[in-house]
């Protein structure tokens, strides 16, 4: 039985969703003491996705259900009533520290930069994307306060999931505390955000949209990654709380398995010297391709997590970043700590054959524009956005998938190279 278990957020409420999510950003927990928000008023904001993106659903004791059309969840391991029941406490107690009044100003997210700058970047070709966007105002001092919270409750109750995390190759390394499911839990409002963050920046850097030639021609093999447009398919596959001290670094990597990295900024520059966070363009590594940044603290960098990224070595002072990376499995269960896809053996084998029909399609079209044919006079924006959201989920719309294949808009010499990585 997989109906998706939708409660859908009724527009005449006499609360907006709008001023549903602020107060949510305001009081981000369930376990609000003075009663402003409730629980469920925050899931509400929390299931809001923009554009009529899906809808998650999870209960109180780790009991996810439904996530698009991935069907099965944490429902009969989330963790054990009693850790449960101490995290709340521990909740409790850390948040009689923070105000909670309502009384913080929240600005809207705003895109800082793009790297590259299609506008003002010299190496940039028509083809080319940005691969990272620098957001201001991606969280709030309060929003921090609770993560921290949350951090302080998670290192005491289940150590576990707080530890050093070397690089390999003695590239140092940093400590750990991860977040996730219990971000889910007693934070929504904050993995809302994260959520929030992501589709703003695929938006702004057009990642789910062809580029184009030099002459101007739509080049369709241009698109990152096929499955990123599709949210319902994405999952929060880690949310992790880092911390960087004496001599903290950490090596170039990339976030493999994963679509976006949304990377939030818990200290200022001015908190440590060194650390800077490097990200290649590419992955020759050529210097003059790689930007470094130090960002403001409550800032976010979300890119794609393909590309190579690394913090240099940090000379003095702490670095904390708030590290969170989205993939096309569900959340994970309580037990797993930053899954691999071979821990989701159905949906990955699933992932894999949608991604070959689209790998086929992406060939079908190359060669439709090798031969100079144009099938996309029908086309428009809305229609493409409907037809990507229902393209995603199945293994059996043959018909449907014809049909898309003749419209030349979603295919992806990309997703050859990377099924090849998977
Ligand atoms: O701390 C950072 O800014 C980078 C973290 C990172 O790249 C990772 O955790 O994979
Ligand atoms: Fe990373």
């Amino acid at each position: 039985g997989s109906e998706p278990n939708e409660t859908p957020v009724p527009s005449s409420d006499e609360e907006t969703l709008v001023t549903l999510k602020r107060k949510c950003r305001q009081n981000p927990t369930w376990t609000s003491l003075d009663g402003s928000i409730s629980f469920e008023k925050c899931r509400k904001a929390w299931s809001y996705r923009p554009r009529s993106l899906p809808q998650r659903h999870f209960g109180r004791s780790g009991s996810m259900t439904d996530v698009g059309h991935w069907t099965h969840f944490w429902e009969d391991d989330g963790m054990a009533l009693e850790l449960e029941r101490q995290m709340e406490a521990c909740m409790g107690d850390g948040l009689k520290e923070v105000n909670t009044d309502g009384g913080e100003t929240v600005f809207e997210p705003l895109v800082k930069e793009k790297y590259p700058d299609p506008v003002d970047d010299e190496e940039w070709h028509p083809d080319t994307k940005p691969v990272l966007v620098h957001i201001k105002h991606a969280l709030t001092e309060m929003e921090v306060m609770h993560i921290q919270v949350l951090q302080n409750c998670v290192q005491k109750l289940d150590p576990e999931r707080h530890e050093y995390r070397p690089f390999e190759n003695n590239l140092g390394g940093n400590t750990v505390t991860f977040l996730s499911t219990l971000l889910q839990m007693f934070l929504p409002g904050i993995a809302s955000q994260i959520y929030n963050l992501a589709y703003l920046a695929q938006e702004e850097a057009n990642w789910t949209e062809p580029g184009f030639e030099e002459n101007g021609e739509e080049n369709p093999l241009t698109a990152y990654d096929p499955r990123a447009p599709d949210f319902r398919a994405l999952g929060l596959r880690t949310s992790e709380y880092l911390s960087y001290e004496g001599d903290g670094q950490l090596g170039l990597h990339a976030d493999s398995e994963s679509i976006y990295t949304v990377l939030i900024a818990l200290s200022d520059p001015e908190d440590y010297d060194g650390g800077e966070f490097e990200i290649y363009w590419d992955k020759q590594m050529d210097p003059n391709e790689k930007r470094s940044l130090k960002p403001e603290k409550l800032s976010a960098l979300v890119f794609l997590s393909e590309e190579l990224h690394g913090v240099t070595h940090i000379v003095s002072g702490t670095r904390k970043t708030f590290a969170n990376e989205l993939w096309m499995f569900p959340d994970p269960t309580y037990e797993m700590l930053r899954p691999h896809p071979r821990e989701f053996l159905e949906e990955y084998v699933d992932m894999l054959s949608r991604l070959s029909r689209h790998v086929q399609r992406s060939l079908d079209s190359a060669r439709q524009i090798d031969l100079g044919e144009d099938s996309r006079d029908s086309d428009d924006e809305s229609e493409d956005e409907e037809s990507e959201d229902e393209s995603e989920d199945t293994g059996e719309e043959e018909e449907e998938e014809k049909e898309k294949g003749k419209d030349g808009r979603r295919p992806e010499q990309r997703a050859a190279l990377q099924s090849d990585e998977l």
